[in-house]
């Protein structure tokens, strides 16, 4: 192994409670709120149809302009208990909100800067409220934040000098700072989700990554920290130089989710998708006509697919500039959480069962137990659905999770092949088929 100052701290999964819960959370809501949201894509009456939240940079909003939109930024509709509510109803078991993007305006009243709320009209602490508001629902609440900074005038892309070092070191201490003071101000966080760590500037501070990781498990004990943060003494980033996992979990799937089938690799380690409903837009944007608009349905079987491969599943939110959702996001919202209501045991405290993919849909495991569900998202036209198990893996029963009395055949082909009678049914919306086990011989 190459010897690393600055690379992974341990190897396999953390089984301390903090991250046990954190794992047995499954589903979260990503909430995307900042100035973008004020113009939300649109420009000069020029709707651009790239992500929302880099606005300033696809219309080439000149800094001193972009920033002035903080003389704007007055949510009158925003109610964190109401946002909390939704989020509750849904079936989110934790929120992940960004503190600071990349445009560097803060939604709490950061003392290392005059570019956040307390400079706004609003005045208040937006983080303050999330937090009370979330945790009194019994939702964890997590911080995103971008190292990124396009407002400081210190950040730097890359060192190309010894001017650039003195400036970026600077920063570094800056972000330290935002850091160690959101650790400490809101001391019930229970994860920080870093982005914007790519360019070559940050991949040249392996070292300050590591110490913003050290600092936050000391402010913070528990506290967990996704993989993005960190570069290794040779800027190898989230797994470093010898192949290990940086950070508590794996946080490179945006926009896309691991193969259930060739990638099965990452049920080894704790790992998070983030996903957006649009193509790509994190940040409000006022016309989402530009692209596909993900159904509820194709959400859900996101959520399961992750789930059934011990992943979380943290599903984007991008509030208005008044602070409130559009229709779309409360409709998915609903549908989501009036499936959740009904079946969200087939998720919680759920994990990767060890069984081969099946057509039909996704297996998940009820963490320490037997029990076994089957999602079944393509209902078979032959009554039939196919299970393979380990071996010494014995089905006992099988029923609907909403009809527990009424016991499906369940038929032995083969050794560890199974069929299970179903009736032949269009379904809107998929089934879970609760599955008692035992290991025999
Ligand atoms: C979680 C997501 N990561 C951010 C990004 C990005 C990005 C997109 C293209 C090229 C380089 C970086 C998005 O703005 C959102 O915050």
């Amino acid at each position: 192994a190459i010897p690393l100052q600055y690379g992974a701290q341990y190897s396999g999964k953390r089984t301390d409670d903090a991250m046990n819960k954190w794992r047995s959370n499954r589903f979260g809501q990503f909430i995307h709120w900042g100035l973008y949201a004020i113009p939300g894509g649109v420009w000069n009456g020029k709707t651009y149809n790239y992500a929302a939240e880099f606005l300033k940079a696809s219309a080439n909003v000149p800094s001193a302009t972009w920033d002035s939109l903080m003389y704007q930024f007055n949510p009158v509709k925003f109610d964190a208990k109401q946002w909390a509510k939704m989020a509750k109803k849904m079936g989110v078991k934790y929120m992940t909100i960004t503190t600071k993007h990349h445009e560097g305006f803060c939604l709490w009243p950061s003392k290392y800067t005059d570019f956040s709320v307390a400079g706004s009209p609003y005045k208040k602490d937006i983080l303050k409220q999330l937090v009370e508001a979330y945790n009194a629902e019994g939702i964890d609440v997590n911080f995103y934040y971008s190292v990124l900074d396009w407002h400081h005038p210190d950040w730097r892309n890359d060192i190309k000098s010894p001017q650039d070092s003195v400036a970026f070191k600077r920063y570094l201490d800056f972000a330290y700072n935002q850091l160690k003071e959101l650790a400490t101000n809101y001391p019930t966080v229970k994860a920080f989700w870093f982005d914007g760590t790519w360019d070559n500037s940050v991949k040249k501070n392996g070292k300050w990554t590591y110490e913003v990781e050290k600092m936050l498990k000391e402010v913070s004990p528990g506290v967990i920290v996704n993989s993005r943060l960190r570069a290794d003494d040779y800027g190898k980033r989230h797994k470093d130089s010898n192949g290990q996992l940086m950070g508590d979990y794996e946080s490179g799937y945006e926009r896309r989710l691991p193969d259930p089938v060739t990638d099965t690799a990452v049920t080894r380690w704790d790992w998070e998708a983030c996903m957006t409903i649009p193509e790509n837009q994190w940040g409000y944007h006022k016309d989402w006509t530009v692209s596909h608009v993900k159904s509820p349905l194709e959400l859900l079987e996101m959520l399961v697919h992750t789930t059934s491969m011990g992943g979380n599943f943290l599903l984007n939110f991008g509030p208005t500039g008044n602070g409130d959702f559009r229709k779309e996001e409360l409709d998915i919202a609903t549908v989501i959480g009036n499936w959740m209501g009904k079946y969200g045991d087939a998720i919680w405290n759920c994990d990767y069962a060890g069984m081969k993919k099946e057509d039909w849909g996704y297996y998940t495991k009820k963490k320490n137990s037997n029990q076994l569900n089957m999602v079944v998202f393509n209902w078979p036209s032959s009554g039939l659905l196919k299970v393979r198990t380990p071996r010494g893996m014995v089905l006992d029963k099988a029923s609907f999770v909403d009809a527990k009395g009424n016991a499906l055949k369940v038929e032995e082909i083969a050794d560890n092949q199974y069929l299970i009678q179903v009736p032949v049914k269009l379904y809107t919306s998929p089934q879970v088929i609760q599955v008692d086990f035992h290991q025999g011989a």
